[in-house]
Formats: structure tokens, C-alpha cells, sequence
């Protein structure tokens, strides 16, 4: 049983906190807070033990009679793995109190791949996190698990000559009334190519990839326009089914009738979606097409959940507890990722392409 702790209990935090306790090999020792806010109280519904992020700051869950498991300190001493899910640049402050008692962590795409021991994504590389001495591991942003899962099939099977993608970012989570833009696009970074495309080589070193982004008024999804020059020549049918073998990437069928973003997170409501996720990539079944070598695709990318399932194998890749076929399995199976439409028929589950080698 693998004794894990979240560090961060907010919009990606709470997530994993939940996701973890759906494994069967995973016991969640307990979350760590700053304040006894609505997601505290969540937490202590859920029966979540709950620490003190800042142990000066115990008092104020005290006086909001809130029982306290401990400080921080003692979630780490607890934990064999922390999943630091503390805002941008937090996690790697952390990095001391983790090496102090030699508990492995695992942070999130806003920390610096210069940060960690290795930038992890189930799909394309998680035996880079099986390592003795791998001891901090990143999981990659949204945006770079989204890319990185949909390149690594399309490189296996046809080989990828240059990927082009416009990313179109929303502004801000929902929750977050701290950002924007209200009424404007941005370009965002006005700066080209963007720091996406060096964030996939964290993951995928050698695909040639040039990415540019700009930020929109929405808060429910990224949306991807993408253009990958291929070696090969496939059929749409060849990639469709490539894209259907991966429990990940989600082909919107056309028939369901779902024009964009809101309609998606109306669809993952409907199904029952808890907080209406999507983990998986949305890529639109009537937008693939192919023209000699060039694949044309959408895809959106929600957010705040298409990172959950990866940090999930990346705590069996860091423990070096399952390899990676069965690790993505045993999460998508205990999380329930593998959007199956009535429309598109059951799906099939995933099997890595390399899972032979
Ligand atoms: N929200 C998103 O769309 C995505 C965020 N990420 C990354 O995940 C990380 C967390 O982001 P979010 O969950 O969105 O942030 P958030 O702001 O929703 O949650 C962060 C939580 O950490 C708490 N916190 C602040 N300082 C702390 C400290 N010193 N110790 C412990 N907890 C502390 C905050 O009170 C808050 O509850 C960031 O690195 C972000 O870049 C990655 C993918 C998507
Ligand atoms: O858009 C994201 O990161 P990225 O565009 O830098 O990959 C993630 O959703 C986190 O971004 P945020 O820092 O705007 O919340």
C-alpha cells in the first residue's frame, strides 16, 4: 500500500486527493491547507485527515473548530509520496522540507523542469520516473500532457516530421475570479513559438514541435488547433483508429451533436462526471483529416483534471510499484477515465503500443 500525501488542496489538489483514494493500492494519509476555507471543510466531510500547510497558522482551523491531523511536517514523515499541489513556484520552495525526510514528491507543470529529476507523462515516457534515484518527478502542465499524449501514438505509428499546433488557452479556472481576460484576445506569449513546445521536449526530446498560444475570455477548456506533418501517409481511418486504441484521447463522435467546450463539460456532467471532468483529451471525431502527410485535428483540454490520472501513475512509477501498462489501467479502471459514448460504441482499453517491447 502506497501512503500518500497531498501537499495543496485546491483546484488540481483536491482532485488527486480523490483519486487517490480510489486506488486500491494507495492510501491517502492526508491533505495539507494553508486556511479553513470551503475546501477544507470539503476535505473534513470527505474524512480527509487534514494538516497544517503553515503550522503558524494551525490556530485559524482551531478557532474555526477544525481538528487538526498534524502540520506538514508530519504528512511528509507520513507519507512515502507528497504530491505538491501548491500554486506556481510554491513546490519548488518545498523541495528541502520533502529531502529532509527523504520522501519523494511529485509536483506540478508549474514548477521548472530544472526543478525536479525528471517531467513525467504516462504515456510517452513513465519509465523515466522508475529510477532509484529519481526522487522529485514534475507532471507535466494541461497543455504538455495533452500534446505529449497525442504525439507519442502518432510518432510510434507513422512517425511525426513536425508538429504544429495554436494553442487557444482559457484565461482562468472557473473558481479563479482573479484572472481574464474579460473582453480581449491575447496573444499569449506574444512571443513565438511558445514555451509549450520546449515543455513537450521535457517529455518527448526529439519531436519537432512548434507551438504558439493565445488566451481567451473562457474558463472550461483549452482548445488545440493541430497540424502534424507526418513521414507517413495514413489513412483517416488508420488514424482514427490508432487515436481509438488510447483510453485517453477521446473522439467526440459527430453525431452527439457537441459544437464546443461547454457542450463537452454539459456532456461530462450528464455521464456523471465528478465535478463534470474530462481526463481524457476531446478531440472532435469530424475535424480529423489528412492531406498527403499533413493530419489536421481538434482537441480540447480541460484543465483542471487531464493531469489527475497521470499523477496518479506517476506515484506507481516513482515507487516503482507497476509498470506501465498496468499502472494505466489499474487508474483508468479505479477513476473510470475511457469516455465511452453510447454513439461511439464501448472503447477499447488502452494498450501502449510499445507495451511489447
Ligand atoms: N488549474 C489548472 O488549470 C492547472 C494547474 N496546474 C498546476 O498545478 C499547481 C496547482 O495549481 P492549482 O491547483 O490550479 O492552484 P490552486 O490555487 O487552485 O490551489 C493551490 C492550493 O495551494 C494552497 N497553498 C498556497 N500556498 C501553499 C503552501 N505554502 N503550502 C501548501 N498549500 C499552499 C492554496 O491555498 C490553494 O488551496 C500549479 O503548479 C499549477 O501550475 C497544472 C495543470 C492545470
Ligand atoms: O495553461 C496552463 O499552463 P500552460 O498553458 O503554460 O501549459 C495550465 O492550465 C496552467 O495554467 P495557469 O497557470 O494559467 O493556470
Amino acid at each position: 500500500m502506497i501512503k500518500v500525501g497531498v501537499n495543496g488542496y485546491g483546484t488540481i489538489g483536491k482532485r488527486v486527493a480523490d483519486a487517490v483514494r480510489a486506488q486500491p493500492d494507495m492510501k491517502l494519509v492526508g491533505v495539507a491547507k494553508t486556511r479553513p476555507n470551503y475546501e477544507a471543510e470539503a476535505a473534513v466531510r470527505k474524512g480527509y485527515p487534514l494538516y497544517a500547510a503553515i503550522p503558524e497558522k494551525s490556530d485559524a482551523f482551531r478557532n474555526a473548530g477544525i481538528d487538526l491531523a498534524g502540520e506538514i511536517d508530519d504528512l511528509v514523515m507520513q507519507s512515502d509520496v507528497v504530491v505538491d499541489c501548491t500554486p506556481s513556484g510554491i513546490g519548488e520552495q518545498n523541495r528541502e522540507l520533502y529531502r529532509r525526510y527523504d520522501t519523494r514528491a511529485l509536483f506540478q507543470g508549474g514548477e521548472s523542469a530544472d526543478a525536479v529529476d525528471a517531467s513525467f507523462n504516462a504515456r510517452a515516457n513513465y519509465d523515466v520516473a522508475r529510477n532509484d534515484d529519481v526522487q522529485f518527478v514534475r507532471v507535466v502542465s494541461c497543455n504538455t500532457t495533452g500534446l505529449s499524449r497525442l504525439m507519442a501514438p502518432l510518432d510510434e505509428a507513422f512517425g511525426v516530421e513536425k508538429a504544429r499546433i495554436t494553442l487557444i488557452r482559457r484565461g482562468g479556472d472557473p473558481a479563479d475570479a482573479s484572472r481574464g481576460p474579460i473582453n480581449d484576445i491575447l496573444p499569449d506569449p506574444v512571443t513565438v513559438p511558445s514555451h509549450h513546445g520546449p515543455d513537450v521536449n521535457t517529455i518527448l526530446p526529439d519531436l519537432n514541435i512548434d507551438t504558439v498560444g493565445v488566451k481567451v475570455p473562457a474558463t472550461l477548456m483549452h482548445l488545440h488547433s493541430v497540424n502534424v506533418t507526418l513521414s507517413e501517409a495514413p489513412s483517416v481511418d488508420e488514424v482514427r483508429d490508432l487515436l481509438h486504441e488510447e483510453s485517453r484521447l477521446f473522439l467526440v463522435p459527430d453525431i452527439a451533436g457537441i459544437g464546443g467546450t461547454g457542450q463537452l463539460k454539459e456532456f461530462a456532467m450528464d455521464t456523471g462526471r465528478p465535478r463534470g471532468d474530462l481526463w481524457e483529451n476531446c478531440i472532435w471525431d469530424e475535424s480529423l483529416s489528412v492531406e498527403d502527410n499533413d493530419l489536421y485535428l481538434f482537441q480540447s483540454i480541460h484543465q483542471e483534471s487531464d493531469v489527475i490520472p497521470e499523477n496518479v501513475d506517476a506515484i506507481r512509477a516513482i515507487m516503482d510499484a507497476a509498470d506501465q501498462q498496468e499502472s494505466m489501467e489499474k487508474t483508468d479502471e479505479n477513476l473510470g477515465v475511457g469516455l465511452e459514448s453510447v454513439f461511439g460504441g464501448v472503447r477499447k482499453r488502452i494498450t501502449p503500443r510499445n507495451a511489447d517491447d
